[in-house]
């Protein structure tokens, strides 16, 4: 079918298209406000000053009021005396009477009964704020385009002013819809929903950035799959807000109506943005209004946000700037950081890719690596230092390639220890009392094999494994000897750790030992190649005489043991290989198969480094040992 609107536009492309068909309507936002209100706002007009501030001579200095000329020659070694009618006591602020011109700090005086006996002599105007002193009555005090601060509040107020012409803000309407949506206080009254459904959360985080960007937001009932009541609500919103917003059905689902909705009440300007997240991204103006569909996963809506709502926002407010600055401020980007990316990342053909990056200082690199590219996961935006956009000319980005990260946090990185290895919670765990002690500590979980490999590469302080030699049964030894290739590495026997077999609670499939894996009609959720848990799994099939083809769900893989362990409680697997600790915090069955020694292993020279040595204060919290101990399945060694 044809279409009358641009599609799948640059981000530049779609932001000049909100300009030119905003750029008047931003006109109408003009008004009078009270000063304290307009606090933020950006001027549209010169502001005078009503009033002299001070509106009479006033003293700076408490003292006495005198003729500077009385003072002449007085020195401490020849002081001059005043007589009484020559003098007046003044404190700070008062009003200069018409025969003084100066004011003598007490300091520089004594008093003789009567008389005031002068240590220094005045010059006219000395310790006096004169008539109009801050500003003259007719003088302008702000300019049209500034921004009101809190400075000129209060010097508004002195100049005798009640309110200043500004730029007022945009009332926004957010329309959610989808008929999976589940409202909060239902999503909180109920423990289990039904699958297909999702809580509503865009317009808490949508509500939450607004209310930071100090802008007011309204929030209209969550709206079903039904394009009429789409149109209504659209409407009305457009007759009593500046902005509307609607979440979600950017799409081409059979319930995605929005386009149409749009393209009925008025004209679309474009519909997809090439990036990603947020690529369905729409937008239309309706009745001379901006209407901005924000696809709907989380991670989607919040990128429309930050690269066209927040900047169409400040054009509307009288702002000027470059998009990629406004999105900046959007997102209060502390600072730019350049840094090089740990981790391989594939980005799309012809695509501004945002990523929500990690960082961390090791010795003298700063890395960053992308949390995970995936739309819908809330944590990672989260948990995230910061934001990469990535140019569509970006495809096969190599570890090492430089990339500048938009901190959106004070992210300390000479105190951050960065962690890659066996993934683990009890080490997880260690995150808090580490941050206590006044450091910080980053787990990047890549399994044994990376974490030894990654510290050799020098791109961690520390690595932890738990490697079977299944030659020797001994563990760790042959593989820190390879990798360490001479560097001086620091062993450290943390615990030793309960693996066995995960299952679903009451066990259902009977799985009793090792075998039953083999010999069952089961399927199994297995773990990365270098994982220790993936070679300990390796190691026991070999034992048995099974080759790999025989396990159904093999090279099904998951990178944590929460992540498999997710997979038996969520039904998709029968059975992962795993700790203990992971299959009780699920309340899943445990078939113990054998313990295994965890090491954490240090690159000498970082042992003073301060994440480092808050880790190793960490090791002996009692709050964390406890902790440790009631997950189970944990010894400490002798
Ligand atoms: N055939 C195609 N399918 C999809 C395309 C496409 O181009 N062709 N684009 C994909 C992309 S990219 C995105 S992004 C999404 C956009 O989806 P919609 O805007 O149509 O939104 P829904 O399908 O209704 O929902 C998507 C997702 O977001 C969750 N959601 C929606 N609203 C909220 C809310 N207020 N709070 C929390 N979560 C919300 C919803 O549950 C879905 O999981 O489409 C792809 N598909
Ligand atoms: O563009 Mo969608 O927003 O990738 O997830």
């Amino acid at each position: 079918m044809a279409v009358n609107y641009p599609e799948h536009v640059t981000l530049d492309e779609a932001w000049g298209l909100l300009r030119r068909a905003f750029g008047e309507y931003a006109g109408r936002f003009a008004a009078k406000m009270e000063i304290s209100a307009a606090l933020g706002h950006i001027l549209t007009e010169d502001v005078t000053a009503a009033r002299n501030v001070p509106h009479y001579a006033a003293s700076a200095v408490d003292g006495y009021a005198l003729s500077a000329g009385d003072t002449a020659g007085s020195s401490f070694a020849t002081p001059v005396r005043i007589k009484k009618d020559k003098w007046q006591w003044m404190n700070t602020g008062a009003a200069l009477p018409d025969w003084a011109d100066s004011v003598l700090m007490v300091e520089d005086s004594s008093r003789e009964e009567e008389e005031v006996v002068v240590y220094k002599s005045l010059t006219p105007s000395e310790n006096v704020r004169p008539l109009g002193e801050d500003v003259m009555a007719g003088q302008i005090i702000a300019r049209e385009g500034e921004e009101v601060s809190p400075a000129l509040v209060s010097l508004f107020l002195c100049a005798g002013l009640e309110d200043v012409p500004v730029r007022r803000r945009a009332r926004t309407l957010f329309i959610p819809t989808g008929d999976e949506m589940i409202p909060r206080e239902e999503w909180l009254a109920r423990e289990t929903q039904r699958s297909g459904t999702a809580a509503e959360s865009n317009s808490l985080f949508i509500a939450a950035s607004f209310k930071k960007w100090g802008y007011r937001l309204d929030v209209a009932p969550i709206l079903p799959d039904v394009p009429q009541i789409l149109k209504e609500y659209v409407q009305k919103g457009v007759e009593d807000y500046d902005v509307v917003l609607v979440g979600a059905g950017s799409a081409k689902g059979e319930r995605d109506h929005t386009i149409e909705v749009l393209s009925e009440l008025g004209e679309v300007l474009f519909r997809g943005v090439r990036m990603k997240p947020g690529r369905p991204a729409i937008a239309a103006k309706i009745k001379g209004k901006p209407v901005i569909c924000l696809p709907g996963f989380p991670m989607s809506t919040a990128v429309a946000l930050w690269s066209l709502v927040y900047p169409l926002l400040r054009l509307l407010a009288g702002a000027g700037g470059e998009t990629r600055e406004l999105a900046r401020e959007a997102l209060a980007v502390k600072k730019i950081m350049p840094t090089k990316l740990l981790v391989q990342h594939s980005s799309p053909a012809g695509i501004e890719e945002w990523l929500k990056m990690k960082t961390a200082l090791v010795g003298g690199t700063v890395y960053s690596w992308a949390l995970t590219s995936g739309a819908s996961v809330l944590w990672a935006i989260a948990e995230s230092d910061g934001v990469a956009l990535l140019p569509p000319s970006a495809l096969e980005c190599e570890r090492g390639t430089e990339v500048d990260v938009w901190m959106t946090r004070d992210a300390d990185l000479e105190r951050r220890a960065l962690f890659q290895g066996s993934d683990d919670p009890a080490v997880q765990l260690l995150v808090t009392p580490i941050r206590r002690r006044g450091a910080d500590f980053v787990c990047r979980a890549v399994g044994s094999m990376g974490g030894l490999a990654a510290l050799s590469r020098g791109e961690c302080h520390v690595a932890a494994a738990h490697l079977l030699d299944e030659k020797t049964g001994g563990y760790n030894d042959l593989f820190i000897e390879r990798f360490s290739k001479g560097q001086r590495w620091e062993r450290l026997l943390l615990f030793y750790r309960t693996q066995g077999i995960i299952v679903a609670r009451g066990n259902p499939k009977g799985i009793y030992r090792f075998r039953d894996l083999c010999t069952k009609d089961i399927v199994f959720s297995n773990r990365q190649p270098g994982a220790g848990t993936r070679v300990l799994f390796d190691c026991l099939l070999k034992q048995e005489g099974f080759c790999s083809e025989r396990i159904k769900g093999y090279s099904q893989i998951c990178t944590t043991h929460m992540e498999a362990a997710n997979r038996v409680f969520a039904g998709a697997a029968d059975a992962a290989l795993g700790i203990k600790s992971a299959a009780d915090a699920l309340g899943l069955d445990f078939i113990p198969i054998t313990e295994e020694p965890y090491e954490l292993v240090i690159l000498h020279e970082y042992l003073d480094h301060p994440g480092v040595a808050a880790l190793l204060d960490s090791l002996n919290d009692a709050g964390w040992r406890g902790k440790v101990e009631e997950m189970g399945g944990y010894r400490w060694p002798k």
